[in-house]
């Protein structure tokens, strides 16, 4: 009897706390949900002209609160098609209006609308994307700040700086090469990028801040595998309006563990500063003498002129100094990484074009170890209309978005108004087949002399254009052209793939989900054995 009384005030009491959290836990959802509406409604209002001047453009369908972005979830490969199926659904509407929640974005995909809006426009606007991976960086800065990272910055790619950069460029090609020498000669395929990826980061870091980092040497840094990590959930993100505040996304992190990937995203450029000014104080002390005299000092690297920046300036911090390093070894080993791995692919793919570059690369390199330098790298027209077609077809870069301050008049006298958001398709631009009548291949002609020739416009943006274009874009046709050249005089490569195994998925860069799968034959035996496999 008892017993029986206990269990029933435990059942009662246990309901009745159940039944409490139920309300608590409806309460806060129906504030959570009145303050959502009373902030979409006063954006709404704040942004009542912005609706007013969009009523004239084509509208992709929205649902409230989520608005467009029901139509491109799934994970980021299912995201790449809908998107691709959206591009070729609107491309003869564009510009149109599609909603990111209750946000109204401009997408343009034409050429000319490219130029414009990007010929006018300073703010690059990502929702917040990536600004936990960037953080202070040029990236994502915008304004005045941003303009003073650039003026920092900019001398890093100055033409004495290139040609500093060349001797470590073509080390790292020529040790490719041979570390590639042990798959070379056996019917067996392997992923290139894992091995492109790890001398694109060793390069990169060695140039911009002089640090050894010995990725393909000593194997694949956590720091490669956490990377790709951060960029692909903080695309994700945009498909779940719930972690678009800041405070949620952390929280998201916290609980699912991958706090510590960002950690680790970020311990490197801590390490490579740490490294640099142990060495200069070690060096300081040594010497006996004032540092910023010394030789250990002059300016051979990024990292030399980020650190001159924040001794002279105090609002130049530390933590902007990281925040550049990561950036630019981020953005700089990741696309040089996929576009070498896709110009591979594709030649791979078409052995008459492959043909036709080692000819090329031959006439002007007869020595295998011979280094090369940028006077002969202007030769090499065929291998560039290679690069500039893989750049073309596999967009690395495919859009970005825009914010303008002051409305902007399209050519077409539709006009963009101001604070409004854009999202720049080049994608879409660089598909346009009456521009490149072929753009569903990969076909090199497109770039062929005459066919530039005939074009008096801009309609190629692989680096994007105007003021917030890419600040490292002859650093990587330079840095894609020497690994190409070691590579493919020492190589010939085939793969099984066909380009329907192309699956194509985009986070910061466009990438193939199923990788870069090659085979490859080493040329000198060859040539020595008699043909075993014609080049
Ligand atoms: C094939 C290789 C590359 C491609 C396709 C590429 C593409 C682009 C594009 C399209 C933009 C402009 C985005 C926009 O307009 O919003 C950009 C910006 C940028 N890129 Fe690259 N990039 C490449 C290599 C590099 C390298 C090697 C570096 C550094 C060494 C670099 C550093 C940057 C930086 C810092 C920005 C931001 C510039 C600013 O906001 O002022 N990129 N890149």
């Amino acid at each position: 009897m008892a017993s029986s009384f206990i269990i029933n005030s435990i059942k009662n009491s246990s309901m009745n706390s159940n039944s409490l959290c139920w309300k608590i836990l409806a309460t806060i959802a129906l504030m959570v949900l009145c303050y959502a509406i009373l902030c979409m409604s006063m954006y709404k209002w704040r942004t009542r002209r912005i609706r007013r001047m969009l009523n004239s453009f084509y509208a992709i369908s929205g649902l409230p609160i989520i608005g467009s972005l029901y139509l491109v979830t799934g994970n980021l490969r299912e995201r790449f098609e809908k998107l691709f199926v959206l591009f070729k659904q609107y491309r003869d509407k564009a510009p149109v209006v599609a909603w990111v929640l209750h946000i109204p974005v401009v997408v343009i995909g034409k050429y000319d609308h490219i130029q414009t809006v990007l010929g006018k426009s300073h703010k690059r606007n990502l929702f917040g994307i990536w600004e936990m991976t960037f953080g202070d960086s040029m990236f994502s800065l915008q304004g005045e700040k941003w303009r003073k990272s650039r003026r920092i910055i900019t001398p890093a790619f100055s033409p004495t700086m290139m040609q500093q950069y060349l001797p470590v460029l073509n080390e790292h090609s020529k040790f490719l090469t041979r570390k590639l020498a042990s798959l070379s000669d056996t019917d067996e395929t392997f992923d290139i990028s894992h091995y492109v990826c790890s001398m694109n980061l060793d390069t990169i870091t060695k140039n911009m801040t002089g640090y050894e980092l010995g990725s393909l040497k000593n194997g694949i840094t956590e720091f490669q595998t956490a990377l790709p990590k951060t960029t692909q959930m903080e695309s994700m993100r945009l498909s779940f309006p719930l972690l678009f505040p800041d405070f949620m996304y952390k929280i998201y992190l916290l609980i699912s563990g991958n706090y510590k990937l960002y950690e680790t995203v970020h311990r490197l450029p801590r390490q490579i500063i740490q490294d640099k000014l142990s060495k200069e104080s070690a060096y300081k002390h040594e010497h006996h003498e004032n540092i910023h005299n010394s030789e250990a000092t002059s300016t051979k690297t990024l990292l030399d002129l980020l650190l001159k920046a924040h001794n002279a300036d105090n609002t130049f911090t530390k933590k902007h100094v990281q925040a550049e390093i990561l950036n630019m070894i981020a953005l700089g080993f990741e696309s040089t990484t996929l576009t070498v791995s896709f110009v591979l692919l594709m030649l791979a793919m078409y052995p008459e074009i492959q043909k036709k570059v080692y000819e090329e690369i031959r006439t002007i390199y007869k020595d295998d170890d011979e280094e090369v330098n940028i006077e002969d790298m202007k030769e090499l027209v065929y291998l560039e209309q290679c690069i500039n077609e893989t750049l073309r077809k596999f967009t690395v870069v495919p859009m970005t978005f825009r914010e303008h301050d002051e409305d902007i008049v399209l050519d077409d006298k539709k006009v963009i108004p101001a604070n409004c958001r854009v999202l720049v398709g080049f994608y879409g631009a660089h598909h346009d087949k009456r521009i490149f009548p072929n753009a569903d291949e990969w076909d090199p002609e497109h770039f062929a002399p005459d066919a530039i020739a005939s074009q008096n416009k801009q309609v190629f943006f692989p680096f994007g254009c105007g003021i917030r274009s890419c600040i490292g874009a002859k650093y990587a046709m330079m840095s894609i052209k020497i690994q190409l050249v070691h590579l493919l005089r020492s190589y010939r490569f085939t793969t099984d793939m066909k380009m329907q195994d192309i699956h194509l998925t985009v986070d910061v860069a466009l990438r193939n989900d199923s990788g870069y799968w090659l085979k490859l034959w080493s040329r000198k035996e060859i040539y020595e054995n008699g043909i075993k496999h014609e080049a």
